[in-house]
């Protein structure tokens, strides 16, 4: 039967954000009878400008939504009122996927009640502070959602003019819905033009604040535009710390593109076309649609992965979406799938990411000088941004232990190869095989300087280095024979170009019984433990990536993710912790590593005494030996016991480190 909402009282007072609180909704039958819908208010959801949000589970079916609350105390102004009816009036009439769901409204002695469709994933202002800027494939995927949505409303006459990222908000599948009609308005007739200043000051329209004209839904693009600006960018073109200069620059549309942050030619285009501060010149949302941003020659994912709500896309999903132009493998199948896979991605797509073939042979699709088969980068240049952000994602894959002799040998998820000498020196070669950095200690400074170095030029004393380098990378490769120092030229005699240019390298390391740390440059900390589990802590992201047994990867923020649910992690995340205050403290110490550690208790592993230095780990002898003077002395074999680490561990060592004395 249907119902008509009427009213109904809270049994406590809503300012107690904490406590049990039943909502009481009285309803009048169309017969007279009244019964009593019960609602248990839950958790805090947010707060806005006049509307507290809680979540609010209606008893008798347990279905949950978002509830606004509004004080009937803040609605005593008229205009407080209408506002209030005019956000019903319209968010009521509306029904778009991506727009929030508004379910119905009642009222109680005290309070306003609208109940809308619960978003659990906070709004695209919470995941901006959280990432600080995303990868321009979500911001192709956020935008298309709202593009749809902005489509249906100003179809259906309405402006939102309050469209910003604290308005967008994500449900649970990561489908993005817009909100918050507070500030919407509905025209009578096409052309019909408003008057009204409203807006938030970093996403306002220059012709609100002129008010001359009047505005239209051209602000909904301005504001459109300020969006895929920040969204890709970190911040708002005309961001300022006070609002007055902040409409001071929208009115002279003072906004630049930082140097630092990459972005494609297309999405700069996109955002140029939309902050125009002419209406009349801007895009419509067809049109936005169809720029080559959005519409471009891959395709968008139709969402995202829960994951990158705390941390980047892996190279391997971002893979899938390229343009084929852009994609070296084109003619693979990887290239043919991209194209179909318009589907929605499961949540758990991105957890055996990182298991599989990694993103470099795009990452290296850096033409090459002369070659008659030129690998693919866009002419626009359009991919650099796609690029930029996978060289950010960098892991050791493989690593072998062989500091009884000369180092530790590894292999980046890039295709590096690096080793990180018992001396404190590391070599670290470009995935072409020819172009090599050599980095040694500052003493003054205790800084890495790096020389760029190439198989045909390099120091004479570098030699055996260089060797030892070839010898690990065909360890690594698991190549049968070692490569000799071989030139890598094309069939026209053509030197490689550099592939990787923002070289990360592995700074430090430690070794344990339980588990092997790495330092990389790139601020990541990798913790791989001898149950295959893996810890990467970034301090630039804040995020921590959990890799459980079974390969699939979990990420947490890290700030809260010590309280996880996730035991296992807390357990190895402490751990780490430990590692590395034991780290620290052996640097302040002594300046030199500290022997006989075991924090195994600590991941519930077992204990047992060990020593300080790895077991002599090198069968037949031979290979490069490291002389009292710390120089390495040539010979032709290399051996070491362990075999290559992709991520078990074979032997149980001692404690065993590089480079910790910074
Ligand atoms: N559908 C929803 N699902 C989950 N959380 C929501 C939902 N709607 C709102 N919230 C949360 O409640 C907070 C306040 O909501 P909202 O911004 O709509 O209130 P408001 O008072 O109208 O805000 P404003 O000051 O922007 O007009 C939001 O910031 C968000 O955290």
């Amino acid at each position: 039967m249907s119902q008509k909402p009427q009213s109904s009282r809270s049994k406590d007072n809503l300012t107690q954000d904490n406590a049990q609180v039943i909502v009481e909704e009285k309803v009048v039958k169309f017969n007279g009878d009244v019964c009593i819908k019960k609602y248990l208010r839950g958790k805090f959801l947010g707060k806005g400008g006049f509307a507290k949000c809680y979540e609010l589970t209606y008893l008798e079916t347990k279905r949950l939504s978002a509830a606004k609350v509004i004080a009937k105390t803040s609605l005593t102004k008229s205009r407080a009122k209408q506002k209030l009816m005019s956000e019903i009036k319209i968010h009521r009439s509306l029904h778009h996927n991506n727009i929030v769901g508004f379910e119905h409204f009642f009222e109680d002695a005290e309070n306003v009640y609208i109940l809308l469709e619960l978003c659990h994933n906070q709004s695209l202002n919470e995941l901006l502070r959280r990432r600080k800027r995303l990868h321009e494939l979500e911001a192709q995927c956020y935008v298309n959602q709202i593009c749809a949505a902005v489509k249906y409303l100003h179809s259906h006459r309405v402006i939102h003019r309050d469209l910003k990222l604290g308005n967008l908000f994500l449900n649970d599948k990561m489908e993005v819905k817009i909100g918050d009609f507070g500030l919407a308005t509905k025209l009578e007739f096409d052309g019909e033009r408003k008057r009204t200043i409203c807006g938030t000051p970093n996403y306002i329209a220059p012709e609100v604040l002129e008010g001359k004209q009047g505005h239209s839904y051209e602000v909904d693009i301005w504001s459109l535009g300020v969006i895929i600006y920040t969204l890709i960018i970190g911040k708002p073109p005309f961001e300022t710390s006070d609002v007055k200069t902040t409409y001071k620059r929208i009115r002279m549309n003072a906004y630049t593109f930082p140097e630092n942050v990459p972005i494609s030619d297309a999405a700069r285009d996109l955002i140029t076309k939309i902050l125009n501060n002419d209406p009349a010149k801007r895009p419509t949302v067809d049109e936005i649609l169809n720029h080559e941003f959005i519409n471009h020659g891959g395709t968008i994912p139709r969402l995202l992965p829960a994951s990158t709500l705390a941390c980047p896309p892996s190279s391997t999903y971002i893979r899938q979406f390229l343009p084929q132009s852009q994609n070296q493998n084109s003619k693979s199948t990887i290239g043919q799938q991209n194209l179909a896979s318009t589907a929605p991605i499961k949540n758990n797509e991105l957890l055996s990411g990182r298991d599989k073939k990694i993103a470099t042979d795009r990452l290296s699709s850096q033409p090459i000088q002369g070659s008659k088969t030129p690998v693919t980068v866009a002419k626009d240049g359009s991919n650099r941004n796609y690029k930029d952000q996978l060289e950010a994602e960098v892991w050791v894959k493989k690593w072998v232990d062989y500091s009884s002799k000369y180092g530790l040998g590894y292999y980046l998820s890039n295709e590096v190869t690096g080793v990180f000498f018992n001396d404190s020196t590391k070599i670290v070669l470009d995935p072409n095989g020819y172009h090599f950095d050599y980095y040694e200690r500052r003493n003054s400074d205790r800084q890495d300087i790096g020389k760029e170095c190439t198989l045909t030029e390099y120091p004479k004393e570098l030699q055996k280095k260089v060797t030892l380098l070839q010898h690990f990378r065909s360890y690594l490769e698991g190549s049968e024979k070692p490569k000799p120092n071989e030139v890598p030229v094309n069939e026209d005699g053509i030197l490689p170009e550099r592939k990787v240019k923002d070289v990360v390298y592995v700074k430090k390391w430690m070794r344990t019984r339980h588990a092997i740390m790495f330092r990389l440059s790139n601020k990541v900390v990798q913790v791989n433990f001898q149950d295959h589990t893996e810890i990467m802590l970034s301090s630039e992201t804040k995020v921590v990536t959990y890799v459980n047994k079974k390969g699939e990867r979990s990420t947490y923020p890290l700030s809260s993710a010590m309280e996880s649910a996730n035991l296992e992690m807390v357990k190895r995340l402490k751990y780490t912790k430990d590692i590395l205050t034991h780290m620290l403290n052996a640097n302040s110490n002594t300046g030199k590593p500290q022997s006989n550690v075991d924090l195994g208790s600590n991941i519930g592993m077992n204990t047992q005494s060990q020593s300080s230095r790895p077991k002599t780990n090198v069968i037949g002898g031979g290979g490069l030996d490291q002389n009292s003077k710390g120089q390495m002395s040539a010979s032709n074999k290399f051996s070491p016991t362990d075999r290559v680490n992709s991520k078990p561990y074979q032997t149980a060592q001692g404690f065993n480190q590089g480079g910790i004395d910074e």
